[in-house]
């Protein structure tokens, strides 16, 4: 396997080398497994685990390796190999951990694309695909939108689909298929390309497993690859995350399904540009865009210059954002006092 087919490149050259990393191997993490990793390089797979610097000099879940990180390791013999560092992300994809407020999890990192996936049955609706641009957009992440099941409509519903896809976001590549019939598959392969990773967004159902059957031949959601690692074949039952093939990198997480706002202020600019320009000329600075004097987002939208469902979505993902950012604020407050517990604590007992 050369590495390149894995996605490795200049910058990752380059960040091997302003890290001095020449003499470990350079690989990345297809999947994980409760603080275990299997890491992919040029010589095969590895199951691998962290040093303990990195483990005891870690702040929070970011400072761990996740699934599509490019590490640097040290390979021992075929049963043990340590990763010494992660080298720098450049696209992250996160959701807010369950349970406890404000943490964040990482699901994928060092992503170019994401396939937005919507069927066009009961799945349909453009809030969600907005929802998914926002994370992109905040992500680092390019979107594109794959409209699937075209097959269970006639054309004339499927022309309305999509001009009302297009009406409210522009300049997003578009692209509708049927996993069933193959329609569509010429003009998505268009933007696949060898040693780019991909990502599936979608809700459950809309078809992401069987678009990546298609995508690297059947079967390999279905049975999961066996391992060529020969580390007591331990994840042979556990699908892989990352699928390598001939036209791009892809990536199945279960977890992409939850993914929600986290700090999406980037992604939200990004898409819902016009109205967040508009907001910028209001009357007062704090405005919330509701019912306030001298807002040009309401006077936009009284003169259907903006689309009304639009900003309602866009209403509504600023308040989760506003509530996310003072749910992880107020965690890191808790936290710090119970730093200080700890400390006070320690003292004590010195004493
Ligand atoms: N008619 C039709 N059915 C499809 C198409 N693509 C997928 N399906 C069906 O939709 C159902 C869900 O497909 P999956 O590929 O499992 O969907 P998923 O998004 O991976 O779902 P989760 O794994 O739950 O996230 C299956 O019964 C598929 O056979 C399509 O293009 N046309
Ligand atoms: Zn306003």
């Amino acid at each position: 396997m050369e590495l390149e087919n894995l996605g490795y490149n200049k910058k990752i050259e380059k960040l091997k080398i302003e890290n001095n990393l020449k003499d470990f191997e350079i690989g990345r993490i297809i999947s994980e497994h409760r603080e275990r990793y299997v890491v992919k390089t040029e010589k095969g797979e590895y199951d691998a685990e962290i040093t303990g610097n990195l483990r005891y000099t870690a702040n929070s879940r970011m400072d761990f390796p996740a699934v599509g990180d490019w590490v640097a390791l040290m390979v021992y013999d075929s049963y043990s190999s340590i990763i010494h560092k992660i080298l720098p992300r450049y696209s992250m994809i996160s959701r807010k951990a369950v349970g406890q407020s404000g943490a964040i999890q990482i699901i994928a990192t060092n992503i170019d694309y994401a396939f937005i996936v919507q069927a066009i049955d009961r799945d349909f609706n453009i809030n969600r695909i907005e929802r998914y641009l926002a994370i992109c957009n905040s992500s680092n992440i390019k979107p594109i939108i794959i409209l699937n099941k075209i097959d269970l409509v006639d054309d004339s519903k499927l022309k309305s689909l999509i001009t009302s896809i297009q009406n409210r976001i522009k300049r997003i590549p578009l692209v509708w298929l049927s996993n069933a019939s193959q329609k569509g598959f010429e003009k998505l392969e268009e933007y696949l390309c060898k040693g780019k990773t991909y990502c599936l967004l979608g809700s459950s159902g809309v078809g992401k497993s069987s678009l990546i059957n298609n995508l690297a031949g059947k079967n390999i959601m279905l049975t999961g690859e066996i391992s060529k690692s020969i580390t007591r074949g331990k994840h042979n039952t556990t699908h892989r995350e990352l699928i390598i093939t001939e036209k791009g990198i892809l990536i199945d997480n279960p977890g992409m399904r939850e993914v929600g706002i986290t700090n999406s202020s980037s992604g939200l600019k990004d898409t819902f540009s016009e109205i967040v320009a508009l907001s910028e000329q209001c009357k007062f600075s704090d405005c919330k865009h509701i019912n306030e004097i001298g807002c040009e987002v309401l006077k936009a939208l009284d003169t259907n210059k903006i689309n009304k469902a639009s900003y309602k979505n866009y209403i509504k993902m600023e308040k989760e954002k506003t509530h996310f950012e003072l749910t992880v604020s107020e965690k890191r407050k808790k936290d710090k006092k119970f730093g200080k517990m700890i400390k006070n604590l320690k003292k004590q007992n010195k004493k």
